[in-house]
């Protein structure tokens, strides 16, 4: 599989009352075209730090993030924004819906305000309405956003975060505020999108969320301390799931 997203020798660093604090010590990763990659580490490691970062919500202070060999710390705010619109989705927890308008207006915001086809304002309404009905929320197409559970709240983000047809997803704790049934269907839809070719890169503390990813990255004190993937013969949800707690308690977890 092709690298859509590269990380090289990644450096974020925040300035304190003079004091330095390197959250991202020259982190390396790569990102393949199809894969579901869960970030996973103790509080505080930079895991959120390194989503932001290669996403390029915030600027590293060294280093370089590639998105199919185009740097993004060499861009432009306007290009930035751009590239974000049109070729990625977010699901992020500080991105709240826009309280004045509906949920359905919300979704297709995106697609309203990108450039990236000629689509009627109807056409796109159309297809925010063919996202919601995918995951199973049409009946509060025209709620309000405090009208809504948060289950269904996070699946809106998910519409939302699809509806300019993005290459690649990034999610902080899709599933953080939700219970077991919740997070449960919300992550069959992440897989159902992966499956059908969008690539996932997402923050968890969940290791029943991050059992359901291909690969899943472990990062200790801005540097990423390890890797799992599925061994082959393991196929059940269940074995997968232990399969990790085990990697996960070796190192610490
Ligand atoms: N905007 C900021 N300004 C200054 N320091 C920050 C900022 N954002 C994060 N940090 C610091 O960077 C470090 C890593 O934070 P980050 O949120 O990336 O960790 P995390 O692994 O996602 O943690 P958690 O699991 O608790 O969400 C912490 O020490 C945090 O205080």
């Amino acid at each position: 599989m092709a690298a859509l997203l590269c990380a090289k020798n990644l450096c974020k660093t925040y300035v304190i009352d003079k004091r330095q604090n390197n959250v991202l010590r020259n982190v390396n990763l790569q990102v393949n075209e199809g894969d579901m990659v869960a970030i996973m580490g103790p509080s505080g490691s930079g895991k959120s730090t390194l989503l932001y970062a290669i996403s390029g919500m915030d600027r590293a202070t060294g280093g370089q993030v590639l998105f199919e060999g185009k740097d993004l710390t060499t861009l432009s705010e306007k290009e930035l924004t751009k590239l974000r619109l049109d070729e990625m989705g977010f699901i992020f927890q500080q991105m709240y819906m826009m309280k004045n308008l509906t949920i359905l207006d919300n979704i297709i915001l995106p697609a309203v305000e990108s450039k990236k086809t000629d689509e009627s304002r109807s056409q796109k309404q159309k297809r925010g309405e063919q996202l919601m009905r995918k995951l199973g929320i049409i009946e509060i197409a025209d709620n309000d956003v405090n009208e809504v559970s948060g289950g269904q709240l996070q699946r809106a983000c998910i519409c939302r975060s699809m509806m300019n047809q993005p290459r690649l997803l990034f999610a902080d704790e899709p599933t953080g505020a939700l219970n077991r049934t919740s997070s449960n269907e919300v992550m069959d839809e992440l897989v159902k999108l992966n499956r059908e070719g969008t690539t996932i890169v997402m923050v968890t503390h969940d290791a029943k969320v991050a059992a359901r990813c291909s690969r899943i990255l472990y990062i200790v004190d801005g540097n990423i301390k390890g890797e799992y993937t599925h061994p082959e013969h393991l196929t059940a949800e269940k074995e997968r799931e232990r399969g990790l707690n085990n990697w996960l308690m070796d190192l610490g977890w």
